[in-house]
């Protein structure tokens, strides 16, 4: 089963880390005592960065009377909520004491503690940082959300205790998250992840280099803390006991210690990897390294493991003998899995990677589970895969990939990756249609069917004759392969419309021009054949629409993804359907705890069916609402203190408000939208106070009143990046220095500028520009013909060198003369590869067209017009 997370939580790892890293560093000054080592799952001695850096501190102070000390916490409660197997827990126990005995010979006593709650695990930290005189507490970092969690409270407790804590990068070569794609953006997709990878890590080679071995204690400290090494490791723990038959075996073949370690990993490399690139993939034979107990437990790094490959292959790293590279690949898929756990969080709480797949109809099949738990499923493959588990407590790369467990080497990273892999749920997966048969697979562990030839041990119930089969002793197959494939591709199917959907209207909401009609027909050609041909049948009529989209969306059991409602207030025989469908929605579609991303509404809402749409505001994250102009008074007077409650009281999560509020609604009613990060409003004039708000944008508005913009420009707290001022008529002109200089304060961030150029206007936007450092899309709308001929000449002076595309739509008049400055300028500026275009151009001077395809690369486009010489 893949690892579970505890439940939900808001805390972001790479928020934490920069939040720890950030408030760490104000700790600075802390005058050091002594050292605590929080050991987690980086059992060694070796490469253990934050060891290191503890016993470094100590050893360069020049006071002998400071120790490190080194802490592991027994934490039962934590581990339940984590499902922890007994072996893992058993496995840690003989590495813990290995790891007593490393330590004791560098002096740096080991304290086991027991800790009952892991809510009390901050307490108990600080307990002991008070109880050891601790100023510096030191820890590798965990990336997953729980442990994040607990690590930010410790951190907490600590900093206000006045105790410095570091959490150092260890878990793996390249940092989470240092490794972006060409946007910026995290990989998603293994092999660019891997090509970067082997690009970074090549450029540095010293990323490959181990930290030194600890430097030692002072002996002296066996004088004044003696005590403190007289802490026993536990044999096993209450709750995670196992079989001393179970326990021979897991000691046979996953002996503890660094040292046995480092020995399996030379062997390896000396012996198999040579033919890894094949032998990987066979189940009968041991060609892997079975380095993973070791890897998960922290007992080496992949660090150690890749250097040790890296020299046997004579230093090289992505080329030279297969079966290394091939090796290192996987390890980086390690890499690649944790990196996917910080980037995209949402996979420690139980929720598939790709999120339309969230409602994907699994099988739960009680008794199905546990003959698959016992390796009884009738399928060889499958149940050797399930019977090497049960046995061994480890299993082949190839078996998970077939029976889709894990247990001595758990590792959430990658086992939520491998699971989500097989279940094409996940980051860079197996396509959907890829399912293994498991009939071609090996033979090893089912004993019952030892006798049998080659071709009949993978298939013994569909080549032996009845009797053949039940003088076996073997289960029949518990489903028929053919069919169950045929019903899993039908469901990821399923799950591919939804994401159409999605991908159709979930970032790019529809407007006007798609009519409620022409919507309701497109859901109708997304139904299920038999459902639609009976609405064909019955002469579908808009109401029935409606129906249908209820249909579609209870046939989809599409809960929280995305929402169109759409009423025609004309139409009354609609309102009962439009009712239904509320309610339904309401009770059924989204369940309690769940939130809707994107909820659409083109309508006026009558009050009696607000009362329950109130409800849905508590699950939105996006909001998009149209009010009809001509619905304006009866919206505004009918709704809006309805409005306003709901959405003062559940409206907190919201984080994208589109509204269309036919100039009556006061955007005040949004102002408890904390989170809010994107809103655009078209034709009003209200204002409110965002505080988070990225994107603005106030459009086609007849006026729009500088005053109240300037309002909510300056409570943005400077994340503004997008910002859109166009209005039809000159507003109050002598607040817009007021509005420019609001901008210049507040928008450092600004990527993207749409505003309205006028010769008021137009001397401040230039100074504007001046403090715009991250500009990339410049668009100027005039509103009247307007000859630009000495501001084109400055404005080369002043456009920021991040400058990708100026737009300067409608009627702007230049000369050559202008036009040619105005380029030397750029040049002359070292701006390159600018996009210029022009949109419905006025009068040019004259100028010939190549001139605006200048080696420096700035491009003339509505090129078209260039030629027309002006009056
Ligand atoms: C459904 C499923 C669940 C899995 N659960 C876990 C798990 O809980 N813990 C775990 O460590 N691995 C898990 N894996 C990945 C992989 O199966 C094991 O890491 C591998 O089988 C361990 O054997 P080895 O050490 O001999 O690997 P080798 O082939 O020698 O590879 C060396 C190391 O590279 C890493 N590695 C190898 N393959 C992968 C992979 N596909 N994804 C990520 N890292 C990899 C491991 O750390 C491994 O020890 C899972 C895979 C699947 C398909």
């Amino acid at each position: 089963m893949p690892l579970k997370r505890k439940t939900r939580t808001t805390l972001s790892p790479d928020d934490s880390i920069k939040k720890q890293k950030h408030e760490s560093n104000q700790s600075i000054d802390i005058p050091i005592e002594n050292c605590l080592m929080w050991f987690r799952t980086d059992l060694r001695i070796q490469d253990n960065i934050a060891l290191h850096k503890a016993s470094t501190i100590i050893f360069t102070k020049s006071e002998k009377s400071n120790y490190v000390f080194a802490i592991y916490l027994i934490s039962p409660e934590e581990w339940r909520s984590h499902d922890v197997a007994p072996t893992r827990v058993d496995f840690w126990l003989r590495n813990l004491k290995e790891l007593k005995k490393s330590l004791n010979e560098l002096n740096i006593p080991l304290i086991i503690e027991s800790v009952d709650n892991a809510s009390d695990v901050p307490s108990v930290m600080i307990d002991w940082c008070k109880r050891l005189r601790i100023s510096h507490l030191f820890a590798n970092i965990e990336y997953e959300v729980d442990e994040m969690k607990r690590d930010k409270q410790v951190f907490d407790s600590a900093t206000s205790n006045s105790i410095k804590v570091e959490m150092l990068h260890s878990q793996c070569i390249v940092k989470p998250g240092l490794l972006k794609t060409k946007e910026e953006k995290p990989y998603r997709v293994y092999t660019p992840f891997k090509n970067s990878w082997f690009r970074h890590v090549e450029s540095d080679l010293s990323i490959l280099e181990s930290s030194p071995i600890p430097f030692p204690n002072s002996v002296s400290i066996r004088n004044s803390y003696l005590e403190t090494f007289s802490f026993k490791v536990p044999s096993s723990i209450p709750g995670f006991e196992i079989s001393s038959e179970l326990a021979k075996i897991t000691r046979f073949n996953f002996p503890a210690g660094e040292q046995y370690c480092h020995s399996l990993l030379s062997k390896f490399l000396l012996q198999k990897v040579s033919k890894y690139s094949d032998a990987r993939d066979i189940l009968s034979q041991n060609g892997t390294s079975s380095l993973s107990p070791y890897l998960a437990s922290g007992i080496i790094s992949a660090r150690q493991c890749v250097y040790k490959a890296f020299i046997s292959n004579n230093n090289k790293l992505s080329t030279g003998k297969n079966g290394i590279v091939k090796w290192i690949e996987e390890i980086i898929w390690r890499e690649f899995y944790r990196q996917i756990l910080v980037a995209f969080p949402h996979v420690c709480k139980n929720m598939p990677f790709k999120k339309h797949m969230e409602n994907i109809e699994w099988n739960n099949d009680e008794e199905n589970f546990r003959r698959w738990c016992q390796g009884k499923t009738g399928y060889p493959i499958v149940d050797a895969g399930m019977r090497q588990l049960n046995g061994m407590c480890w299993m082949h790369n190839r078996a998970r990939m077939i029976v889709a467990i894990h247990l001595i080497d758990g590792d959430f990273a990658n086992n939520n990756g491998g699971w989500q892999w097989c279940a094409s749920t996940g980051s860079d997966a197996q396509p959907y249609f890829r399912i293994f048969n498991p009939t071609t697979q090996s033979k090893k562990w089912v004993p019952e069917l030892k006798h049998l030839d080659s071709k009949q041990i993978h298939n013994p119930f569909g080549v032996l004759n009845e009797s053949e089969f039940k003088k076996l002793g073997y289960p029949k197959p518990i489903v028929d392969h053919q069919k169950a494939r045929v019903v899993a591709l039908e469901r990821f199917k399923k799950m591919l419309v939804c994401k159409r959907r999605l991908d159709y209207f979930g970032r790019k909401p529809f407007r006007y021009e798609y009519s409620s009609n022409k919507f309701l027909k497109f859901c109708v050609r997304l139904l299920p054949f038999n459902v639609r041909e009976r609405l064909v049948n019955s002469n579908v009529l808009p109401p029935l629409c409606l129906k249908a989209v209820t249909e579609w969306i209870i046939h989809h059991n599409m809960k929280n993804q995305y929402f169109v409602m759409d009423y025609d207030v004309q139409v009354e025989q609609q309102l009962k359907v439009y009712k239904e469908l509320i309610k339904h929605v309401v009770d059924h579609v989204i369940p309690k705890g769940s939130h809707l991303e994107v909820l659409q509404c083109f309508t006026w809402w009558p009050e009696d069916i607000f009362e329950d749409f109130s409800k849905i505001f508590s699950r939105v994250d996006m909001l998009i609402l149209h009010w009809y102009q001509m619905l304006r008074i009866k919206s505004t007077i009918i709704t809006t203190p309805l409005i306003s409650n709901a959405l003062k009281l559940n409206a907190r999560s919201l984080e994208y408000l589109e509204v269309n509020a036919g100039g009556s609604i006061s955007l005040e009613i949004f102002s408890e939208c904390d989170n809010l990060e994107y809103l655009i409003v078209t034709k009003d004039d209200n204002y409110f106070h965002p505080n988070n708000l990225r994107k603005l944008s106030l459009k086609d508005f007849r006026k729009i009143n500088f005053k109240d913009t300037v309002k909510i420009i300056s409570t943005t707290n400077f994340h503004l990046t997008t910002l859109c001022l166009l209005w039809k008529e000159e507003s109050d002109p002598e607040n817009f220095s007021l509005l420019i200089s609001t901008i210049v304060a507040y928008g450092p961030k600004l990527k993207d500028l749409e505003i309205i150029f006028n010769e008021n206007s137009a001397s401040k936007i230039l100074s504007l520009l001046c403090s715009c450092d991250m500009l990339k899309n410049l668009c100027l709308k005039n509103t009247k013909d307007l000859n630009i001929d000495m501001w084109m000449q400055n404005l080369g002076q002043v456009i920021p060198k991040t400058l990708k595309t100026l737009n300067l739509q409608n009627s702007f008049t230049f000369t050559l003369g202008s036009l040619e400055n105005f380029l030397f300028e750029c040049e002359r500026n070292s701006i390159n590869g600018l996009r210029f275009n022009i949109q419905d151009g006025g009068y040019f001077g004259c100028f010939e067209q190549n001139k605006l395809d200048g080696s420096n690369g700035i491009h003339g486009a509505g090129a078209a017009r260039f030629g027309r010489v002006s009056a």
